[in-house]
């Protein structure tokens, strides 16, 4: 069970203005977690933002600091063991790290929604789809026996759900995981959230559920206006979803951009070998699928320089020194030296 975070950040630092447009903005975000006595930093000066209506992807192998970082937005990091080093997270220009618990319970829910991986775990099994729904409408919303109910039919059949007036008093147990996954996203934009976060949400469903779903997540949000972060690793998700991109490697953000842009022309290595270890249909049949040779590195023994410097096709010795993420055009940002040699990507979704 994940234990909120109650630790109130740096009382002396001065508030800093929004960007333009951003619901979410998330500046040098760091997430440490405690190993043999030693803080490992998991997730490293981690810096996105999300308009109001808008999908960004956070994209990257297992264990390259996404679910942390969205755990960090809500401020639950398990702890004691895990903390916020550093960093802000401004929703609507407020730093949610500068709040105390009992302010971020009101937020959690209301103002944050979140869709996890697994929709039978994250329903409560010994309570009826009712009164799971109606909690949050009790708690942030104010809203209590008819109108509470009828506002849990309304959501219900929003998101798609036959005869929702009955499926009140059903458990989560006599629905399908797609049913489950619709009332989690009913759930989660229930209070009209300024923000989505949507964790692997259609991982555990099958190929045309998980299409239902995320049609529906995306169809609901944009109407709500809602800013989705979209957690995940499958690309042809992101490539259809997401209007912005960030690319996670050991913990950092090594390139960012519009989906589109980054998807015909990867500037970072590791970008590129991601999508190049897409399957497609125009490849020959009996030609293996190029991969990225290695694994990731663990975060409490990064290589020096580049964390992906052993793994890369174009490593050099200045490689070895730190790189950060520069700007290389308007709104994309390589963290390679080399960013600028690549040869053009002949394309991958
Ligand atoms: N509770 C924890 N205690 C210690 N280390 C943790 C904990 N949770 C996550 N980590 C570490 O933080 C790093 C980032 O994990 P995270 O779950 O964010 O990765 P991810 O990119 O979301 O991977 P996946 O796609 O597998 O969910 C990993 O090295 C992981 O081992």
């Amino acid at each position: 069970m994940v234990q909120p975070q109650t630790k109130v950040m740096d009382e002396t630092a001065p508030p800093q203005a929004s960007r333009e447009g951003a619901v979410l903005e998330v500046k040098g975000l760091r997430t440490v977690f405690r190993q043999r006595g030693v803080d490992v930093s998991v997730v490293n000066d981690v810096n996105f933002d999300i308009r109001a209506g808008e999908t960004v992807a956070l994209v990257g192998e297992s264990g390259s600091g996404k679910s942390v970082s969205a755990l960090s937005v809500m401020r639950l990091v398990p702890s004691p063991k895990g903390r916020i080093a550093g960093g802000q997270v401004l929703l609507d220009g407020e730093d949610l790290l500068r709040l105390d618990e009992p302010a971020m319970r009101g937020i959690r829910g209301k103002t944050i929604g979140m869709v996890f991986q697994e929709p039978m775990t994250s329903l409560n099994p010994i309570h009826t789809i009712g009164r799971q729904l109606g909690e949050g409408l009790r708690i942030h919303l104010g809203l209590t026996g008819k109108a509470a109910r009828e506002r849990s039919i309304e959501l219900l059949d929003s998101v798609g759900i036959p005869r929702p007036a009955e499926r009140l008093h059903a458990y989560p147990h006599q629905l399908s995981g797609g049913m489950c996954q619709r009332v989690m996203i009913a759930i989660a934009l229930s209070c009209e959230p300024r923000i989505l976060l949507a964790d692997e949400p259609t991982t555990a469903l099958d190929v045309t559920t998980q299409a239902q779903i995320l049609e529906l997540m995306d169809a609901r949000a944009r109407a709500l206006g809602t800013a989705t972060l979209l957690i995940t690793h499958d690309l042809g998700i992101v490539a259809r979803y997401a209007s912005r991109v960030n690319v996670m490697y050991a913990g950092r953000i090594v390139e960012q951009g519009e989906a589109r842009q980054l998807y015909d022309n990867p500037r970072h290595p590791y970008t590129r070998g991601l999508l190049e270890s897409v399957p497609r249909l125009d490849r020959p049949r009996r030609q293996e699928l190029p991969a990225i040779e290695g694994l990731p590195p663990s975060p409490g023994s990064l290589p020096q320089g580049c964390p992906f410097q052993p793994r890369c096709p174009f490593r050099q010795e200045i490689c070895g020194q730190p790189q950060a993420l520069r700007e290389i055009s308007p709104g994309r940002r390589v963290a390679c030296i080399r960013a600028d040699e690549l040869s053009p990507f002949d394309g991958a979704a």
